[in-house]
């Protein structure tokens, strides 16, 4: 049996727009971060440290205004200005050498494809306009998530963006107190579960 206390992860979903956040590497690992990163929050503002950052990471970022890049060492000042750390370097000391120094400062710390140095972990992503499902394993199986994803890209339809935007101008202009505009909210999506109800 599943214990629920195994699983201590919390959900959040950042402004990472409104956020600084450090990279340090510039390779393969540091690309699939990149992507995500900026794939999710294009507006990112993302300082990359790398003692060498690989053509791909360069032509990619180069996309982004708020991305800037750094060829050197990592600094422990490049922690100063931050909010947030993702570190995808090929260097285990390095790595703790980060995480001792980025505790010190109170930063939340991702160490790629390393759970036990990770504050937060990176997800699936599933995204249908305004809609954003993360998906999560509890570090058991990435492949897992990126399955589950796909599937969840197929069932869901393209159209749910426009029911959310039906929904929220709808509750604009409902009248009423907070009860009752849930009230008439819920009546009006009930239909959404019909068919499982009708099962
Ligand atoms: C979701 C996603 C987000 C992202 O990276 O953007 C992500 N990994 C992705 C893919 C992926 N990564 C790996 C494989 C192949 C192997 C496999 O599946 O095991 C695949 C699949 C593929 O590439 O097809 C290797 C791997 N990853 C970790 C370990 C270490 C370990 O497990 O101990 C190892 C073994 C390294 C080795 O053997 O050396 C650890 C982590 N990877 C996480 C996130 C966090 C947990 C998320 C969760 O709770 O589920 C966590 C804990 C920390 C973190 O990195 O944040 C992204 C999906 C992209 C998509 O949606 O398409
Ligand atoms: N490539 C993969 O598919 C894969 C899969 C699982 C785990 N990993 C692990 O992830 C890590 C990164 O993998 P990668 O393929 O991106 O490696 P990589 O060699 O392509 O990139 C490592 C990056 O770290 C940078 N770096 C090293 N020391 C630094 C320092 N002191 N300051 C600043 N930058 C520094 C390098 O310049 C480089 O840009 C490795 O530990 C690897 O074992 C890789």
């Amino acid at each position: 049996m599943i214990r629920v206390d195994d699983n201590q992860l919390f959900p959040v979903f950042l402004q990472l727009n409104q956020l600084h956040t450090l990279l340090v590497g510039g390779g393969n690992v540091a690309l699939e971060k990149l992507t995500a990163l900026l794939g999710n929050s294009p507006k990112s503002m993302i300082s990359i440290v790398a003692k060498e950052i690989s053509p791909a990471v360069r032509n990619f970022a180069g996309n982004f205004p708020g991305v800037t890049m750094h060829e050197r060492s990592f600094q422990d000042t490049d922690l100063d200005l931050v909010d947030l750390v993702v570190v995808a370097a090929d260097n285990p000391d390095l790595n703790a050498h980060i995480r001792e120094e980025g505790r010190k400062r109170h930063l939340l710390i991702n160490v790629a494809d390393k759970p036990t140095l990770c504050d937060f972990y990176l997800g699936s992503v599933v995204k249908k306009g305004n809609l954003k499902i993360g998906i999560s394993t509890n570090g058991k199986s990435p492949t897992i998530a990126k399955r589950i994803k796909e599937l969840l890209n197929e069932a869901l339809p393209e159209e749910i963006d426009e029911t959310l935007t039906y929904m929220s101008k709808l509750r604009d202009l409902l009248k009423g107190d907070f009860t009752d505009k849930v009230r008439e909210l819920n009546k009006h999506t009930a239909s959404l579960l019909a068919s499982k109800e009708g099962r």
